[in-house]
């Protein structure tokens, strides 16, 4: 293998596209180029951040990495020679000015050093979305100024839409407008108004038909009321009346009258396609205006502003000569990834920049230009990302493109399953291979109608054979399914990533430095408070000090507070955006970045979206919480490869009248079943270790997988779960919930690599749980609900064998006796940071009793410890005595371990 400077892999998931990506970065590093003349790009900010992880990883720990030979062959340097080299390009890589970010960050970089020349001011902010309401009230503005108060409402009254999803529909054609001639309608004619003749036509042709025999439906049908009436009639969607009712009167006079209705309906509906476009390019025009306007005014540029602001620039401004020379005239060498959701507009504003690179003159001599990506993870087209440009590009700038065909991320089983699952499925599926190193794994499709219930069983069973909580990732099909399960989980006691908890500013170390710089600049005590109380000490002791240099003033708060963990030191690094204490103090809730992956303890909960490019050890793919919305979008566009060929305004029933339309309807349809396949995609090549799939009965996300229940492979877990805490929790006893069953933390207790042996501990637990009384007709019902929940799940007879050992328990005298009192069962506890579920706990008169089930003896002494645990945790919170013991339902006796 040589360096060759053009090429591309277009490989499957898992395949290694960000692995060879990073190789090749490392490649440049140590065949002596400079890091600066080097970008690395890719779409989410999670991604860039991982990128950057993995190559200062991987160089740091070289010597056993796998890269290390990958490198060698790459950039015909030997492995000896790379890494006596390796401590000083590690050394120049930290220092210098690294060009790894997210395709938006790269163009925002552009445009703030041409900000002038775009109008802009290069202090420009750079926000998610536009402020709606201060948005709409300039477009509206807009309007009135230009008289087009008319066009507005008769498009609102042509589309049938209120202003609001009009607004949005505007707010979508804005990111590509740019694709679209904006000018194409203003001088097309309108065609004629053809209601009337249509009407005429539909009347002659019910008379004839009605002139005839006819059933009392088919009579019924004939009657046309209106011109919408006529509109909805079923008849008029064919393409003979030689049919139904109408057969046995049918004659060819009736086709030929339908058919020449059919045609003067369709061209109503081209009328009223030109006179829609017409009027919403016009207002369309104002709305574009009125966002350049706000983005001036308010200094404040959304991603989509940014975009379109450097293509403007780049692509009709400058010179682009000019302009490289001036961006930077070190680029050498562009690397991307997750290239098949690059957009036209993107890629266009790449282009120049690697046509420069593939002219290969001057400083780009020896340049290269790699990108990576798989159309199959296609998943962006809402927002303008083109598959087809992965082709046209290597096309267009003859670069080779190369296939990888191991998979290195799943165990076997779960590349067996994702073949089986999508060849036939998506076009040109090839199956994987896996290499025999990870053979093994495990994959189950459930099917549930109790989704949450469903979700939180598999968590608590992963985390009970010792999966680490942050190695699992549950992928939701929205944001919204993400807020269901996080509040499910949440009150369960786990703690969970989501996007907002992976915030910078959620992490409580920068938190607690946020407070502090509040109160350096407020004085109020509030915030010192706060503070302490996020350190979990008892006060902060510095004094307020005169802060003139906000970074001096929170390096010196950590290190005195020992708090230098990583999302304190990239707080640091963002801090120096800042211009003073002031700006801080009112702006950071508004920071965006996230913190670094390996910082966040927890169960990660994000969408299917959001999830492409990582990997996490379980996943676990939940359906639909909800029903999807049936697709409402007033435009159908229509695509030849890369290039939008034309739009058309969508009508019901059009599709009949009008076979150009009904093409593009079809050719939407297909797309948006790809894009769903894509997803789901996406959603089953995330996992390494174990991949569950929790589908409903009735109307799935994964139908169109015709998926059906099953399990393949063993659960089996590599890492020990290690729990490092940065910041100090105050400690504290909270009561979170009665009666409650909270199995996610029990199954910490019952850690077992057993499967049946976890699902026969749960179930002994529910039955127990579920019992309102200690007696026998409580148990009856218990049993019944266990049965309900964990049937499918347990081994033969394992039911008759907890009903046997509850029996025994309720008959146990030592039992009667401790359980004298009033009781709560499944009490949860929060003590030391910790979280645990006690089984039963009895308030007597003379304190507190804590009973814990076990239904085997394995692992005592750890059992000890934790009801140790639990006896501090109520005696320093109530006061009170409180006396633990283990209560071991076995298979032939009930035993009792006191613990002192
Ligand atoms: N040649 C290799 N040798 C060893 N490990 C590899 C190799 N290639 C990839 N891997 C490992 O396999 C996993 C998947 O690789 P990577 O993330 O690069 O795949 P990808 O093709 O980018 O996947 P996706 O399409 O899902 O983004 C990573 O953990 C990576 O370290």
């Amino acid at each position: 293998m040589e360096f060759e400077p053009f090429l591309a892999y277009e490989a499957s998931a898992g395949s290694g596209k960000t692995f060879n990506l990073v190789v090749r970065y490392l490649s440049l590093l140590f065949m002596g180029e400079n890091p600066s003349s080097i970008i690395a790009l890719t779409f989410t900010n999670k991604a860039a951040n991982e990128m950057l992880e993995r190559i200062i990883l991987t160089l740091e720990e070289l010597p056993k990495r796998s890269e290390l030979s990958q490198i060698a062959r790459l950039s015909g340097i030997d492995e000896a020679k790379i890494l006596e080299e390796r401590p000083k390009v590690l050394a120049r890589f930290l220092r210098s000015d690294i060009q790894i970010s997210t395709i938006d960050k790269f163009f925002g970089r552009i445009l703030r050093k041409f900000a002038l020349n775009a109008g802009l001011m290069p202090t420009f902010k750079t926000i998610q979305n536009q402020h709606e309401t201060a948005l709409l009230e300039r477009f509206l503005n807009e309007v009135e100024v230009s008289h087009s108060e008319k066009a507005l409402v008769h498009l609102s009254l042509l589309s049938d839409k209120r202003l609001s999803d009009l607004f949005s529909l505007l707010s979508s054609l804005y990111s590509k407008y740019k694709e679209l001639n904006l000018d194409a309608y203003s001088t097309l004619s309108v065609p004629d108004d053809t209601t009337e003749q249509s009407m005429g036509i539909a009347q002659e042709l019910s008379t004839l038909v009605l002139s005839k025999p006819l059933s009392d439906r088919a009579r019924k049908t004939m009657q046309i009321e209106s011109y919408e009436d006529l509109l909805g009639k079923s008849w008029l969607q064919k393409p003979t009346l030689e049919y139904w009712d109408f057969k046995k009167s049918y004659e060819p006079r009736m086709d030929e009258l339908l058919h020449e209705m059919q045609s003067a309906i369709a061209q109503q509906m081209r009328r009223r396609e030109v006179l829609y476009f017409k009027e919403l390019f016009s207002i369309l025009k104002l709305y574009i205006k009125s966002r350049q306007n706000m983005a001036v005014q308010s200094n404040e540029l959304s991603f989509d502003d940014i975009t379109l602001n450097v293509h403007t620039l780049l692509r009709e401004k400058l010179e682009s000569e000019f302009l490289y020379f001036r961006l930077d005239s070190r680029l050498k060498h562009l690397l991307l990834d997750e290239f098949q959701d690059t957009s036209v507009i993107q890629f266009d504003i790449l282009r120049p920049l690697i046509e420069e690179i593939r002219s290969g003159i001057g400083v780009n001599e020896g340049g290269s230009f790699f990108f990576v990506g798989d159309v199959k993870q296609s998943i962006y087209r809402f927002r303008g990302g083109v598959s087809a440009l992965f082709h046209q590009v290597a096309e267009l700038f003859d670069v080779r493109v190369e296939p990888l065909r191991v998979n290195y991320r799943s165990r076997s089983e779960i590349v067996d399953f994702v073949n089986g699952a999508f060849e036939g499925k998506i076009k040109g599926y090839i199956p994987q291979q896996s290499p025999q190193t990870l053979s093994g794994g495990f994959v189950e499709v459930l099917s549930s109608d109790e989704l949450l219930e469903t979700l939180s069983e598999r968590v608590a069973l992963l985390i009970g054979v010792g999966a680490a909580p942050e190695e699992i990732a549950i992928l939701t099909a929205t944001n919204k399914d993400g807020s269901a399960v996080e509040e499910v989980l949440s009150e369960r006691g786990y703690d969970v990533v989501t996007e907002t908890t992976a915030l910078l500013i959620s992490q409580r170390s920068v938190r607690a430095l946020i407070e502090y710089l509040r109160y350096c600049y407020f004085g109020e005590s509030i915030y010192r408070s706060n503070c302490a109380a996020l350190l979990g000490i008892e006060s902060v002791e510095i004094e307020r000090p005169n802060v003139h240099e906000t970074v001096t003033t929170a390096i010196d708060f950590i290190r005195r507070y020992r708090i230098a963990d990583k999302s304190a030191l990239l707080f640091i690094e963002a801090l120096r955006s800042y211009r003073d204490i002031e700006e801080v103090v009112f702006e950071i809730d508004r920071l965006e970045a996230s913190s670094p992956q390996s910082d966040l303890k927890g169960i990660r909960i994000m969408t299917v979206h959001k999830s492409k490019g990582l990997e996490f050890e379980h996943v676990i793919v939940l359906d639909r919480l909800g029903t999807p919305r049936s697709r409402s979008d007033a435009i159908v566009y229509e695509y030849e490869g890369a290039q939008l060929q034309g739009m058309h305004y969508r009508i019901k029933g059009r599709e009949a009248l009008d076979p150009m339309y009904a093409k593009a309807l079809e050719a939407e349809k297909r797309a948006s079943d790809e894009d769903q396949l894509n997803a789901l995609y996406v959603a089953l090549t995330r996992a390494a270790l174990s991949l569950s799939v929790i589908a409903k009965t009735k109307s799935s996300w994964f139908d169109p997988l015709e998926l059906t229940p099953s399990a393949r492979g063993v659960l089996e877990i590599k890492s020990c779960h290690t729990e490092s805490t940065i910041v100090p929790k105050a400690p504290n006893f909270k009561a979170l919930e009665f009666g409650r069953q909270e199995e996610s933390v029990r199954s910490h207790k019952e850690a077992t690599h057993d499967y049946a042996a976890v699902q026969f501990g749960l179930a002994l637990h529910y039955t127990l749980e579920m019992m309102g009384d200690f007696d026998s007709s409580s148990m009856k019902s218990a049993l019944e609900s266990s049965r309900n929940r964990y049937g499918a799940t347990l081994h033969a007879g394992a039911m008759e064998e907890i009903e046997k050992r509850v029996s025994r328990l309720i008959e146990d005298e030592v039992f009667k006796h401790l359980t004298q009192g009033v009781r709560y069962k499944e009490q949860m506890i929060r003590h030391k940071g910790n979280l645990g579920v006690i089984d039963l706990l009895v308030e007597q008169e003379n304190g507190w009793v804590i009973i814990d089930y076990k239904s085997g003896r394995e692992e005592d002494e750890k059992h000890q410890d934790q009801i140790a645990r639990y006896r501090e945790a109520i005696r320093s919170s109530t006061g009170r005595d409180a006396q633990g013991y283990l209560c071991y339902l076995l298979e032939d006796r009930v035993e009792w371990i006191k613990c002192l």
